[in-house]
Formats: structure tokens, C-alpha cells, sequence
């Protein structure tokens, strides 16, 4: 008996050991430590949103919010007795609505927070390496532009993650073939901004349509069928993508420039 107790002790941290989990890392959910973490989906639009906040000062932000999933997202907040201080878009999304301008009238502290690249209005313009403060933490702002001119990754130092929008998806990465898309611009920032973090970081996409998660520097850098070629097989991969325009683009494109809802 004392035996398999044992030998199960060691299996389990052999399991933890082999998924790098941490007291600190965090996967889809997490309250230990300092913050709460949550990942949030958006079936319709296949978009994640992510929710981090400040447990002793209840500060929180949310990357990415959509704006049909509003009133989910304030019930989280409100469940978790959480002040939403920032809503950041990544970019100007092409795809779906931000929840930016609704956030703003339901959490009176709230400030939309968008790159200055975008030319889009916001509350915030970050440009590149500025620091967004909330609680004891911050999220480092990275320019990530080649899907967008205006993309930007958070780097989450704290949590030892960043949220890459749609530079990088997982095994994949953002379309280039708009809104001033450059796939040389998309390779570059890719590799010196997000796959120069430290290979154990973890990487949370702005979507999936394959049904993941979540993933990190290392296995991007190994298994990503296009962003692990040199550039110009990359560059002609991504000319030769032809995917069709999102269903949604000539909603949101107007509406994501002044951030949403006004
Ligand atoms: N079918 C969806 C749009 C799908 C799409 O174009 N996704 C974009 C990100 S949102 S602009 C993208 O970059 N995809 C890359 C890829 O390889 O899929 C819709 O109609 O909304």
C-alpha cells in the first residue's frame, strides 16, 4: 500500500514536471498566487478574450472583448467583485466587434486601449515597449504589425505569457492579404517579438478554429507549418492562402476604428 502511494506521489509530479506546471503558470483558468486569470471563447467568431486581474486591488483588464459576449463578461467581473480599469484590442479586428465602447458605459473606470499605429479612437494609444499598469503588474506592449499595421502582442512578464492577437495563431498565424497586411512584416515581427521570448512562455492566440488553447514559444518554433520556414517560403505561403473575406468586415471595420459601440 505504502508502495503504490508512493510510486502514484511520483507519477503525479512526474505529470507536473512534464506539462511545466508551475505554481505560477497558468493555463485556462487560474486564481493561485497574486491573479486571476481566465480564457474566454467566443464560439460565433472562434475569438478568445482573456481576463486577467489584480487580486488585492481587484484592478482588472481584458484583451480582446467581444461585443456580443458583454454581458458574460460583466458577470465575471462582477461575480470576482473586479474593477475593469482597461478593454485592449490587439488591433482593429476585421472580424467581429469589440466590446470596448459597451465595457466602457457598464464600468465607469474604464479606458478603451488600442495601439497608436491603429489610427483608430481610443481612451489609450500605446506604442511600442509601453507599460500598461494595473494592480502590482503591468503587460508589456509589443509591435506586432504585418497582419495589421497596428498589431500588438501583451507581454504578460508576471504570468510568463503573452497574448499574440493575430500575429501568431497556434500552428498558424494572422492573414496578410488586408488592411495594409504585409506577410515580410508579419514573419519579422513574429520571430523578434513573440519567438524570442523564453522557449517555456506560454502563447495565448486571439483565435483558434482547431479547438486549442493555448501553446508556447518552444513548439511554435518547432511545429509551425509557416512561420518555422525561411520568410520567402513563408511570403509565398501566405500569398498563395486566398482565404475569403470574414463574413463580418464591413460591419466591424467602422465600428473597431472608433472602438466600438459608442
Ligand atoms: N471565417 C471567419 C474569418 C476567418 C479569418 O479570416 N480569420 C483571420 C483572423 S480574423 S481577421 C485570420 O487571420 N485567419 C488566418 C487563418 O489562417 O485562418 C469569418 O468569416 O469571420
Amino acid at each position: 500500500m505504502m508502495k503504490s502511494s508512493a510510486h502514484l506521489m511520483r507519477a503525479m509530479r512526474n505529470i507536473s514536471k512534464s506539462l511545466n506546471y508551475k505554481n505560477k503558470r497558468f493555463y485556462g483558468a487560474a486564481s493561485q498566487g497574486d491573479h486571476i486569470f481566465r480564457q474566454l471563447f467566443d464560439i460565433r467568431t472562434f475569438t478568445y478574450t482573456y481576463l486577467i486581474a489584480d487580486k488585492t486591488s481587484k484592478d482588472a483588464v481584458l484583451i480582446d472583448p467581444v461585443l456580443e459576449q458583454t454581458d458574460r463578461d460583466e458577470s465575471i467581473l462582477k461575480q470576482l467583485g473586479l474593477n475593469l480599469i482597461y478593454a485592449i484590442n490587439t488591433h482593429v479586428h476585421a472580424d467581429h466587434v469589440t466590446g470596448s465602447g459597451e465595457l466602457k458605459k457598464r464600468f465607469r473606470n474604464c479606458q478603451s486601449v488600442i495601439s497608436k499605429a491603429s489610427n483608430a479612437k481610443a481612451d489609450i494609444h500605446l506604442e511600442n515597449l509601453n507599460s500598461l499598469p494595473f494592480g502590482s503588474t503591468a503587460l508589456e506592449a509589443r509591435n506586432t504589425p504585418g497582419h495589421t499595421n497596428g498589431c500588438m502582442t501583451f507581454v504578460w512578464h508576471d504570468g510568463e505569457m503573452a497574448f499574440t492577437g493575430d500575429a501568431l495563431l497556434i500552428r498558424g498565424c494572422g492573414r496578410t492579404d488586408f488592411q495594409e497586411g504585409n506577410s515580410e512584416t508579419l514573419y519579422n515581427s513574429v520571430h523578434s517579438q513573440i519567438l524570442s521570448l523564453p522557449k517555456n512562455w506560454l502563447l495565448y492566440p486571439g483565435h483558434d478554429y482547431t479547438g486549442q488553447s493555448v501553446t508556447t514559444v518552444e513548439e511554435e518554433l518547432i511545429n509551425n507549418p509557416r512561420l518555422r520556414q525561411p520568410i520567402k517560403d513563408f511570403v509565398k505561403f501566405m500569398e498563395e492562402l486566398k482565404l475569403p473575406y470574414p463574413r463580418e468586415i464591413e460591419r466591424a471595420l467602422p465600428l473597431n476604428m472608433v472602438c466600438g459601440l459608442q
